[in-house]
């Protein structure tokens, strides 16, 4: 397998950055980056003995490039084949930070022979040499992509495998199951022991549960990941005004001239530990102006893609045709799942609009004053802070929650089965299920598991 180098750190102005390679010449293209003189490039294994690099331990040294020029000073660390976080050989050369300095190393290493790796390289070879499942795999891309403070335990638990342990456990609570109902098969319906009935419904229904805890959270995190808020409101209300409060910057144009806003505007902001993107739109109104009408179509887009909204209306003049539009807008079926938080702004001028806004959830601002900012912040966490059962776990890829749901399916299934004493039935679902939960993991043989479980149980039994 070729041995494979990325920058493993963001491109971004940074303190220090990580190139990592991967791969049995890893010793090898390193060896040539520690040494000054140019002109004896070592080609094989063999000559690398004189770097003097001990597995697992920070060291600091001098890296050149192939004309013995030096690079940078930098921290070396030699993860030895399989001790390593995917089990070939891994060498990561912690250098300084910047964008320059990484790349220089990375071109270094493809001259020595090592070859750009792509996306998910890394991982995949930890999941080829079972250092990771599949369950571990996707946790950590979550981990990275997580927006939601509420989230990063659980992910982190799924990373430490606990998850997989779990559901190994589970597996083997089912295979006792269907060994005992294959034991009785040849039984009539009275002969099963009422014990054994007992139990095997009991351990369902206990898996069962957890399951859909395990569900249910998942379903929490999908709905909580990449939110995104939009400002809407008719023109000169405030809405970039209101932006530049929340992200305590002057980002948006703000005047007096209705419609200053046209293209809509996007950054992320933290609520709570939410990473949250918040975008700023052109002020909804008829207008001849064209460009305007694309960007007002384009605030009613944003609208109905985002699931927090900020309506803003002015509390210092009285409610106008556009204003009603808006409140028409909101009242459609396929928006009532959205938070929706009316903005009141403007208080600190004498109030005119009387309109009654008590069946929304609203709040009275003006946007002169820093501290609305927290008073917005602190309202939009309260509806985005759950509790969050943090002992399950968060099934965070499609195809997994599928197979749960799948699994849990044919739980259910057995356990109706089960109370009929049709225990071939209850044989086959539960076969079913552990098809599905093998396939969360790692896929894998249920026949075999099955030989092994039944090998320890005795003749007769
Ligand atoms: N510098 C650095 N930081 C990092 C990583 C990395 O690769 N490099 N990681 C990259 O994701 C994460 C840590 N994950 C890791 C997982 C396993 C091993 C590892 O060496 N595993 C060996 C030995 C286990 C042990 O000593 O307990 C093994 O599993 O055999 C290393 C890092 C986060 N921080
Ligand atoms: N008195 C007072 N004026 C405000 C407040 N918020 C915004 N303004 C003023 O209202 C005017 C319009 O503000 P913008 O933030 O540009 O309004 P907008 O809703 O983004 O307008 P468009 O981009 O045209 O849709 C500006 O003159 C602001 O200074 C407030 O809380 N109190
Ligand atoms: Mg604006």
């Amino acid at each position: 397998m070729d041995t494979i180098v990325a920058i493993s750190t963001a491109l971004a102005k940074s303190a220090i950055s990580i190139v990592r390679l991967s791969g049995k010449d890893s010793l090898r293209i390193v060896s040539n980056l520690l040494k000054k003189q140019q002109g004896q490039i070592h080609t094989s294994q063999s000559l690398c003995n004189d770097i003097n690099l001990m597995p697992r331990q920070a060291t600091l040294r001098n890296i050149y490039d192939e004309y013995g020029r030096m690079i940078d000073k930098a921290i070396i660390i030699y993860f030895k084949a399989p001790l390593s976080f995917n089990g070939e050989d891994i060498i990561e050369i912690q250098s300084h930070g910047g964008k320059l300095i990484a790349q220089e190393i990375l071109r270094v290493c493809t001259y020595y022979g090592a070859r750009l790796a792509n996306a998910g390289e890394f991982s995949r070879r930890a999941f080829r040499n079972g250092k990771l499942d599949l369950l571990e795999l996707d946790a950590t891309i979550s981990l990275i992509n997580n927006t939601n403070a509420n989230f990063t335990q659980l992910l982190a638990r799924n990373l430490s495998g606990e998850c997989s342990k779990m559901l190994d456990e589970i597996r083997l609570q089912i295979i006792e199951i269907i060994a005992q109902m294959e034991v009785n098969i040849d039984y009539s319906e009275e002969d099963l022991d009422e014990n054994i009935l007992e139990k095997s419904l009991q351990v369902l229904d206990n898996i069962i549960q957890r399951f859909s805890t395990i569900l249910e959270s998942t379903k929490h995190y999908n709905r909580l990941q990449n939110l995104k808020l939009c400002i809407l409101g008719k023109p000169n209300v405030g809405k970039s005004s209101l932006l530049n409060l929340l992200l305590l910057r002057q980002r948006a144009i703000v005047s007096n001239l209705a419609g200053t806003t046209r293209d809509a505007i996007s950054e992320i902001i933290d609520i709570g530990g939410n990473l949250i993107t918040i975008i700023d739109t052109a002020g909804i109104r008829d207008s001849g102006d064209f460009i305007e009408q694309e960007g007002v179509k384009q605030s009613f887009e944003y609208a109905k893609q985002s699931e927090i909204l900020l309506c803003v209306f002015d509390n210092s003049e009285p409610m106008e045709k556009e204003d009603f539009d808006i409140l028409d807008f909101l009242s459609q079926d396929s928006l009532k799942d959205k938070f929706i938080l009316v903005v009141l702004n403007k208080n600190d001028l004498i109030k005119k609009n009387t309109h009654d806004f008590t069946h929304f959830n609203t709040i009275s601002i003006n946007t002169k004053d820093i501290q609305n900012a927290s008073l917005i912040k602190n309202k939009i966490q309260d509806i985005l802070t759950m509790q969050i059962d943090q002992n399950t776990f968060i099934l965070t890829n499609n195809t997994q929650r599928i197979l749960l749901e799948s699994a849990l399916h044919n739980l259910q299934n057995a356990i109706i089965s089960l109370q009929h004493f049709q225990i071939e039935l209850v044989s086959f679902e539960l076969t079913q299920a552990l098809q599905s939960l093998g396939q969360i993991t790692k896929p894998y043989n249920v026949e075999d598991i099955l030989d092994s479980l039944f090998s320890q149980f005795c003749v007769g039994k």
